[in-house]
């Protein structure tokens, strides 16, 4: 078994969509850390704009994972692959199409079921049948619950941060809304509007207004106005603005009821113990999303709760209270 700290990738052949449509030589990058002895693999799903770099310099939950931490890689088999329909090494709208040219806007849709099915695939050539935990936030989250109904003899233990059930309308209008910005403002300034957009609503009320209440810069600009351009900059430097599109999408085909008798039936099936937490001032993925699936998955005694100023992105920086609440679970 392959000993990490560097992107891997592993091929997984043709995919067969959710729609019908074959996507062709499906490849999924992947880091690990720590050895696998046959039982201690842990799965970690990263969110939106997520990558395989979880921990170590750089990495978006380094205080979280790493030797002696909540996610321990001295104890367990640590496996991040990046999202089906991302940039950062998976197929996606920036790798070749069969003709040889980038899949850009020809991608096909994908949902989570079928990130989720090439996660699986992926777990079979890794040679991982069962997960000793599977772990996400965000729609890392979405896609550790799909992995928990439609497989739940190969999660023993699950974790769910941030996430939901199906996806809202109210996240639906702000995704679709971002996506029809990219498109007609094109990659660079779309892709920076729509994280602008998204930031606002991954951080709180109450944070914007202590920490920049109505100053305004020398440059003469809101701090709050220059704090979100800056994000948005960050992004278009960092990531492709034809894979947002596609995962934002993904997330919006979000619904672990649909084709399975409804939610509560389908949270019914899982299996793992489960750990369910959100955040109090997260308000793109309130309480209630959370408490839904603590009430309906069999394995969760209680919801949890982050206590956090950060809104939404309390899930990657709440490091001691999430990393808690993991340890808690992977006892
Ligand atoms: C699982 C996954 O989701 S992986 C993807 C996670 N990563 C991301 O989302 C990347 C984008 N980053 C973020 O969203 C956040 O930085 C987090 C969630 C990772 C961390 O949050 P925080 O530590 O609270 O960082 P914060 O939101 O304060 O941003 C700090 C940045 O804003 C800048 N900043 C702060 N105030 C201002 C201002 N008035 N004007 C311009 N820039 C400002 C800082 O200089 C700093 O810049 P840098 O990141 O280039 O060093
Ligand atoms: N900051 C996170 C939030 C989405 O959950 C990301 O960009 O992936």
């Amino acid at each position: 078994m392959p000993r990490g700290e560097v992107t891997q990738q592993a091929a997984i052949g043709n995919l067969t969509l959710e729609s019908g449509e074959v996507l062709p030589d499906v490849t999924l990058a992947y880091e690990t850390w720590g050895e696998y002895d046959g039982s201690n693999a842990v799965l970690i799903l990263h969110a939106l704009t997520g990558d395989t770099r979880v921990t170590g310099e750089g990495g978006w939950w380094s205080q979280v994972v790493g030797p002696g931490l909540g996610i321990d890689t001295d104890r367990f088999f640590v496996v991040a692959a990046n999202i089906l329909g991302g940039c950062r090494g998976s197929t996606g709208p920036t790798t070749p199409a069969p003709d040889g040219a980038r899949w850009g806007t020809r991608f096909p849709s994908v949902t989570v079921r079928d990130q989720v099915a090439a996660e699986v695939a992926f777990s079979d050539a890794l040679g991982v049948d069962t997960w000793y935990g599977v772990i996400g936030g965000s729609a890392g989250g979405m896609r550790a619950l799909e992995w928990a109904i439609e497989h739940p003899e190969r999660v023993e233990r699950l974790f769910l941060l941030a996430t939901c059930a199906a996806a809202s309308a109210d996240q639906i209008a702000l995704s679709a809304t971002q996506n029809d910005i990219i498109r007609a403002a094109g990659p660079v300034a779309g892709l920076d509007l729509a994280r602008r957009i998204a930031h606002i609503s991954y951080r709180s009320e109450t944070e914007f207004a202590e920490r920049f209440g109505r100053l305004v810069q020398d440059d003469g600009r809101f701090a709050v106005e220059s704090y979100l351009q800056h994000h948005g900059d960050k992004l278009v430097k960092r990531f492709d603005a034809d894979s947002y599109i596609v995962l934002s999408d993904a997330m919006n085909s979000h619904d672990v009821g649909r084709g399975r008798g409804g939610v509560h039936a389908a949270l019914g099936r899982i299996q793992a113990e489960t750990v369910v937490a959100g955040i109090d001032s997260d308000r793109l993925y309130p309480l209630y999303q959370q408490l839904e699936l603590a009430d309906g998955i069999p394995g969760c005694e209680a919801l949890d709760i982050v206590k956090s100023p950060y809104g939404h992105d309390g899930f990657l920086i709440e490091a001691d209270q999430v990393g808690d609440l993991a340890r808690r679970l992977l006892a």
